[in-house]
Protein backbone atom coordinates (compact mmCIF):
# COMPACT_ATOMS: atom_id res chain seq x y z
CA UNK A 1 0.00 0.00 0.00
CA UNK A 2 1.99 3.05 -1.24
CA UNK A 3 -0.35 5.60 0.35
CA UNK A 4 -1.01 5.48 4.60
CA UNK A 5 -3.03 7.86 6.94
CA UNK A 6 0.23 9.61 8.00
CA UNK A 7 0.21 11.28 4.38
CA UNK A 8 -2.40 13.14 4.31
CA UNK A 9 -1.33 13.78 8.56
CA UNK A 10 1.74 15.14 6.92
CA UNK A 11 0.15 17.63 4.45
CA UNK A 12 -1.89 19.53 7.08
CA UNK A 13 -1.37 23.59 5.79
CA UNK A 14 -1.03 24.54 9.32
CA UNK A 15 1.55 22.86 10.76
CA UNK A 16 4.15 25.05 8.06
CA UNK A 17 1.85 26.74 5.86
CA UNK A 18 4.76 28.42 4.26
CA UNK A 19 7.21 25.58 4.00
CA UNK A 20 6.08 24.03 0.83
CA UNK A 21 6.75 24.26 -2.28
CA UNK A 22 5.37 21.22 -3.75
CA UNK A 23 4.14 17.95 -2.79
CA UNK A 24 5.09 14.70 -4.50
CA UNK A 25 2.11 12.14 -4.41
CA UNK A 26 2.93 8.54 -4.81
CA UNK A 27 0.32 6.95 -7.17
CA UNK A 28 -1.09 3.29 -5.64
CA UNK A 29 -1.26 2.18 -8.99
CA UNK A 30 -1.34 -1.60 -7.45
CA UNK A 31 -1.08 -3.50 -4.52
CA UNK A 32 2.32 -4.95 -4.97
CA UNK A 33 4.96 -2.49 -3.83
CA UNK A 34 7.55 -3.16 -5.90
CA UNK A 35 10.13 -1.08 -3.67
CA UNK A 36 10.75 -1.95 -0.12
CA UNK A 37 10.31 0.85 1.92
CA UNK A 38 7.52 3.87 2.37
CA UNK A 39 9.34 7.13 3.30
CA UNK A 40 9.16 11.04 3.99
CA UNK A 41 10.55 12.86 1.00
CA UNK A 42 11.92 16.70 1.70
CA UNK A 43 12.22 18.33 -1.78
CA UNK A 44 13.88 21.90 -1.16
CA UNK A 45 13.50 24.83 -3.86
CA UNK A 46 16.45 26.71 -4.44
CA UNK A 47 15.55 30.03 -6.38
CA UNK A 48 19.29 30.92 -7.26
CA UNK A 49 20.11 30.17 -11.10
CA UNK A 50 19.33 32.48 -13.49
CA UNK A 51 16.26 29.86 -14.72
CA UNK A 52 13.16 29.37 -13.12
CA UNK A 53 12.72 28.12 -10.06
CA UNK A 54 10.41 24.95 -9.13
CA UNK A 55 7.89 27.28 -7.69
CA UNK A 56 8.21 29.59 -10.19
CA UNK A 57 8.04 26.60 -12.91
CA UNK A 58 4.41 25.11 -11.22
CA UNK A 59 3.31 28.75 -10.82
CA UNK A 60 3.71 29.89 -14.61
CA UNK A 61 2.24 26.50 -15.85
CA UNK A 62 -0.21 27.18 -13.47
CA UNK A 63 -1.36 30.31 -15.35
CA UNK A 64 -0.91 28.54 -18.95
CA UNK A 65 -3.28 25.81 -17.36
CA UNK A 66 -0.88 23.36 -18.27
CA UNK A 67 0.78 20.03 -16.19
CA UNK A 68 4.36 20.16 -14.99
CA UNK A 69 6.31 16.69 -16.75
CA UNK A 70 9.32 15.85 -14.84
CA UNK A 71 11.33 13.00 -15.70
CA UNK A 72 13.87 10.90 -13.60
CA UNK A 73 17.22 9.74 -14.13
CA UNK A 74 20.03 8.35 -12.32
CA UNK A 75 23.51 10.06 -12.76
CA UNK A 76 26.21 8.10 -14.02
CA UNK A 77 24.09 5.24 -15.33
CA UNK A 78 25.49 4.03 -17.86
CA UNK A 79 28.62 6.95 -17.25
CA UNK A 80 27.98 10.66 -16.34
CA UNK A 81 28.89 12.27 -19.82
CA UNK A 82 25.62 10.30 -20.96
CA UNK A 83 23.73 11.17 -17.70
CA UNK A 84 25.27 14.89 -19.19
CA UNK A 85 23.59 14.21 -22.80
CA UNK A 86 20.52 13.02 -21.02
CA UNK A 87 19.95 16.10 -19.38
CA UNK A 88 20.10 17.95 -22.61
CA UNK A 89 17.77 15.53 -24.43
CA UNK A 90 15.25 15.50 -21.49
CA UNK A 91 15.69 19.75 -21.66
CA UNK A 92 14.96 20.38 -25.39
CA UNK A 93 12.31 17.85 -25.25
CA UNK A 94 10.35 19.93 -23.14
CA UNK A 95 10.64 18.37 -19.47
CA UNK A 96 9.85 21.24 -17.19
CA UNK A 97 11.67 20.07 -14.00
CA UNK A 98 14.19 17.12 -14.29
CA UNK A 99 14.87 15.08 -11.34
CA UNK A 100 18.66 13.94 -11.23
CA UNK A 101 18.85 10.95 -8.63
CA UNK A 102 22.36 10.60 -7.66
CA UNK A 103 23.43 6.96 -6.56
CA UNK A 104 23.51 5.55 -2.96
CA UNK A 105 24.95 2.30 -1.80
CA UNK A 106 21.49 1.87 0.23
CA UNK A 107 18.59 3.25 -2.05
CA UNK A 108 15.79 1.81 0.23
CA UNK A 109 13.52 4.25 -0.55
CA UNK A 110 14.08 3.22 -5.13
CA UNK A 111 12.39 0.34 -6.41
CA UNK A 112 14.57 -2.23 -8.17
CA UNK A 113 14.98 -0.41 -11.35
CA UNK A 114 16.73 2.41 -9.90
CA UNK A 115 18.37 0.45 -7.34
CA UNK A 116 20.44 -1.51 -10.20
CA UNK A 117 21.01 1.68 -12.10
CA UNK A 118 22.66 3.31 -8.49
CA UNK A 119 25.06 0.07 -7.96
CA UNK A 120 25.90 0.47 -11.52
CA UNK A 121 27.07 4.30 -11.14
CA UNK A 122 28.96 3.13 -8.07
CA UNK A 123 30.61 0.67 -9.61
CA UNK A 124 31.24 3.11 -12.50
CA UNK A 125 32.94 5.22 -9.98
CA UNK A 126 30.15 7.57 -10.08
CA UNK A 127 30.43 10.54 -6.85
CA UNK A 128 29.56 13.85 -5.58
CA UNK A 129 32.10 15.43 -6.85
CA UNK A 130 32.10 14.28 -10.02
CA UNK A 131 28.41 14.88 -10.65
CA UNK A 132 29.01 18.16 -9.16
CA UNK A 133 31.55 18.98 -12.06
CA UNK A 134 29.50 17.54 -14.52
CA UNK A 135 26.06 19.61 -13.29
CA UNK A 136 28.75 22.74 -12.76
CA UNK A 137 29.07 22.51 -16.99
CA UNK A 138 25.41 21.29 -18.20
CA UNK A 139 23.65 23.38 -15.75
CA UNK A 140 24.00 26.79 -17.75
CA UNK A 141 23.00 24.71 -21.24
CA UNK A 142 19.92 23.96 -19.53
CA UNK A 143 16.67 26.06 -19.70
CA UNK A 144 14.38 23.65 -17.26
CA UNK A 145 15.50 23.53 -13.36
CA UNK A 146 17.08 20.53 -12.13
CA UNK A 147 16.26 18.71 -8.64
CA UNK A 148 18.58 16.58 -6.92
CA UNK A 149 17.42 13.43 -5.43
CA UNK A 150 19.81 12.01 -2.46
CA UNK A 151 19.54 9.98 0.26
CA UNK A 152 20.21 12.18 3.77
CA UNK A 153 23.37 10.30 4.81
CA UNK A 154 25.64 12.06 1.98
CA UNK A 155 24.09 15.18 3.02
CA UNK A 156 25.01 14.80 6.60
CA UNK A 157 28.08 13.54 5.43
CA UNK A 158 28.97 16.79 3.97
CA UNK A 159 27.78 18.66 6.80
CA UNK A 160 23.82 20.13 5.31
CA UNK A 161 25.03 23.55 4.88
CA UNK A 162 28.10 22.61 2.52
CA UNK A 163 25.69 20.36 0.93
CA UNK A 164 23.09 22.74 -0.22
CA UNK A 165 25.07 25.49 -0.71
CA UNK A 166 27.43 23.03 -3.07
CA UNK A 167 24.54 21.89 -5.39
CA UNK A 168 23.78 26.18 -5.40
CA UNK A 169 26.60 27.30 -6.79
CA UNK A 170 25.99 24.65 -9.72
CA UNK A 171 22.67 25.79 -10.57
CA UNK A 172 20.67 23.16 -9.20
CA UNK A 173 17.42 24.54 -7.93
CA UNK A 174 15.55 21.42 -5.90
CA UNK A 175 16.98 19.19 -3.41
CA UNK A 176 14.41 15.95 -2.85
CA UNK A 177 15.38 13.70 -0.02
CA UNK A 178 13.11 10.31 0.66
CA UNK A 179 14.27 9.38 3.97
CA UNK A 180 14.74 12.20 6.31
CA UNK A 181 13.67 10.98 9.64
CA UNK A 182 10.70 13.17 11.01
CA UNK A 183 12.66 14.37 14.38
CA UNK A 184 15.45 15.79 11.66
CA UNK A 185 13.15 17.40 9.81
CA UNK A 186 13.19 20.64 11.40
CA UNK A 187 16.94 20.90 11.42
CA UNK A 188 17.18 20.47 7.23
CA UNK A 189 14.46 23.02 7.83
CA UNK A 190 16.56 25.49 9.54
CA UNK A 191 19.40 24.86 7.38
CA UNK A 192 17.36 25.39 4.29
CA UNK A 193 15.65 28.56 5.27
CA UNK A 194 18.95 30.13 5.53
CA UNK A 195 18.95 29.30 2.03
CA UNK A 196 15.35 30.80 1.22
CA UNK A 197 14.32 27.12 0.39
CA UNK A 198 11.24 25.57 0.96
CA UNK A 199 10.39 22.13 2.10
CA UNK A 200 8.00 19.51 0.98
CA UNK A 201 6.98 15.77 2.82
CA UNK A 202 5.08 12.99 1.42
CA UNK A 203 4.70 9.40 1.35
CA UNK A 204 5.72 6.98 -1.29
CA UNK A 205 6.98 3.87 -2.90
CA UNK A 206 8.50 3.25 -6.12
CA UNK A 207 8.29 1.03 -9.73
CA UNK A 208 6.60 0.49 -12.24
CA UNK A 209 2.92 -0.50 -12.21
CA UNK A 210 0.84 -1.49 -15.37
CA UNK A 211 -2.40 0.37 -14.79
CA UNK A 212 -3.63 3.80 -12.91
CA UNK A 213 -6.10 3.17 -9.60
CA UNK A 214 -8.71 5.09 -9.81
CA UNK A 215 -7.83 6.28 -5.67
CA UNK A 216 -5.41 8.49 -7.00
CA UNK A 217 -8.13 10.96 -8.44
CA UNK A 218 -10.04 11.32 -5.02
CA UNK A 219 -6.65 11.20 -3.17
CA UNK A 220 -5.45 14.31 -5.62
CA UNK A 221 -8.45 15.83 -4.89
CA UNK A 222 -8.15 15.76 -0.66
CA UNK A 223 -4.05 17.08 -1.19
CA UNK A 224 -5.89 19.50 -3.15
CA UNK A 225 -8.47 20.33 -0.37
CA UNK A 226 -5.34 20.30 2.64
CA UNK A 227 -3.22 22.77 0.82
CA UNK A 228 -2.84 25.12 -2.47
CA UNK A 229 0.79 23.98 -3.62
CA UNK A 230 1.20 22.39 -6.40
CA UNK A 231 0.84 18.42 -6.40
CA UNK A 232 3.23 16.17 -8.90
CA UNK A 233 2.22 12.84 -9.13
CA UNK A 234 4.59 9.80 -9.43
CA UNK A 235 5.94 6.41 -9.10
CA UNK A 236 4.96 3.67 -11.28
CA UNK A 237 4.24 6.47 -14.16
CA UNK A 238 5.54 4.23 -17.38
CA UNK A 239 2.86 4.91 -20.19
CA UNK A 240 1.29 7.73 -22.16
CA UNK A 241 -2.02 6.87 -20.77
CA UNK A 242 -0.74 6.96 -17.40
CA UNK A 243 0.39 10.30 -17.70
CA UNK A 244 -2.63 11.93 -19.20
CA UNK A 245 -4.95 9.77 -16.97
CA UNK A 246 -3.10 11.85 -13.94
CA UNK A 247 -2.98 15.19 -15.68
CA UNK A 248 -7.09 15.21 -16.33
CA UNK A 249 -7.96 13.83 -12.43
CA UNK A 250 -5.99 17.20 -11.88
CA UNK A 251 -2.14 16.84 -10.39
CA UNK A 252 0.20 19.76 -11.14
CA UNK A 253 2.84 17.49 -12.49
CA UNK A 254 3.81 13.98 -13.44
CA UNK A 255 7.08 12.35 -12.55
CA UNK A 256 8.18 9.21 -14.57
CA UNK A 257 11.48 7.61 -13.17
CA UNK A 258 12.24 3.92 -13.67
CA UNK A 259 10.67 3.97 -17.33
CA UNK A 260 13.69 6.32 -18.33
CA UNK A 261 16.12 4.89 -16.42
CA UNK A 262 15.38 1.06 -17.68
CA UNK A 263 15.53 2.62 -21.23
CA UNK A 264 19.03 3.80 -20.49
CA UNK A 265 19.95 0.99 -18.66
CA UNK A 266 18.75 -1.79 -21.49
CA UNK A 267 20.17 -0.19 -24.96
CA UNK A 268 22.59 -1.88 -26.59
CA UNK A 269 24.78 1.03 -26.22
CA UNK A 270 25.00 4.85 -24.70
CA UNK A 271 23.95 6.48 -28.18
CA UNK A 272 21.31 4.20 -28.57
CA UNK A 273 20.07 4.59 -24.96
CA UNK A 274 20.06 8.26 -26.06
CA UNK A 275 18.03 7.97 -29.05
CA UNK A 276 15.21 6.11 -27.59
CA UNK A 277 15.25 8.10 -24.48
CA UNK A 278 14.41 10.94 -27.30
CA UNK A 279 11.93 9.16 -28.48
CA UNK A 280 10.24 8.16 -25.03
CA UNK A 281 10.51 11.80 -23.89
CA UNK A 282 8.15 13.13 -26.62
CA UNK A 283 5.93 10.42 -26.59
CA UNK A 284 5.35 11.29 -22.90
CA UNK A 285 4.92 14.69 -23.00
CA UNK A 286 2.77 14.74 -26.11
CA UNK A 287 0.54 12.84 -23.73
CA UNK A 288 0.29 16.15 -21.27
CA UNK A 289 -2.65 17.83 -21.89
O1 LIG B 1 10.48 5.21 -10.69
P1 LIG B 1 9.08 5.72 -10.70
O2 LIG B 1 8.11 4.75 -10.16
O3 LIG B 1 8.69 6.28 -12.03
O4 LIG B 1 9.03 6.96 -9.67
C1 LIG B 1 10.19 7.65 -9.35
C2 LIG B 1 10.00 9.09 -9.13
O5 LIG B 1 8.81 9.36 -8.49
C3 LIG B 1 11.19 9.78 -8.46
O6 LIG B 1 10.76 10.95 -7.83
C4 LIG B 1 11.98 8.91 -7.50
C5 LIG B 1 13.11 8.26 -7.80
N1 LIG B 1 13.59 7.59 -6.72
C6 LIG B 1 12.74 7.79 -5.68
C7 LIG B 1 12.78 7.31 -4.35
C8 LIG B 1 11.75 7.69 -3.50
C9 LIG B 1 10.74 8.53 -3.93
C10 LIG B 1 10.71 9.00 -5.27
C11 LIG B 1 11.70 8.63 -6.14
Amino acid sequence: MALSSNFAASLIPSRNPNSLSLVYLATPFSYKPISRYSSLRTMASLSISPSLGISETFARLKEQGKVAFIPYITAGDPDLSTTSKALKILDSCGSDIIELGMPYSDPLADGPVIQAAATRALAKGTNFNAIISMLHEVVPQLSCPIALFTYYNPILKRGIENFISTIKNVGVHGLVVPDVPLEETEILRNEASKHHMELVTSVGVTGTRSSVSIRVQSLLQDIKKATNKPVAVGFGISKPEHVKQVACWGADGVIVGSAMVKILAEAKSPEEGLKELETFTKLLKAAVP
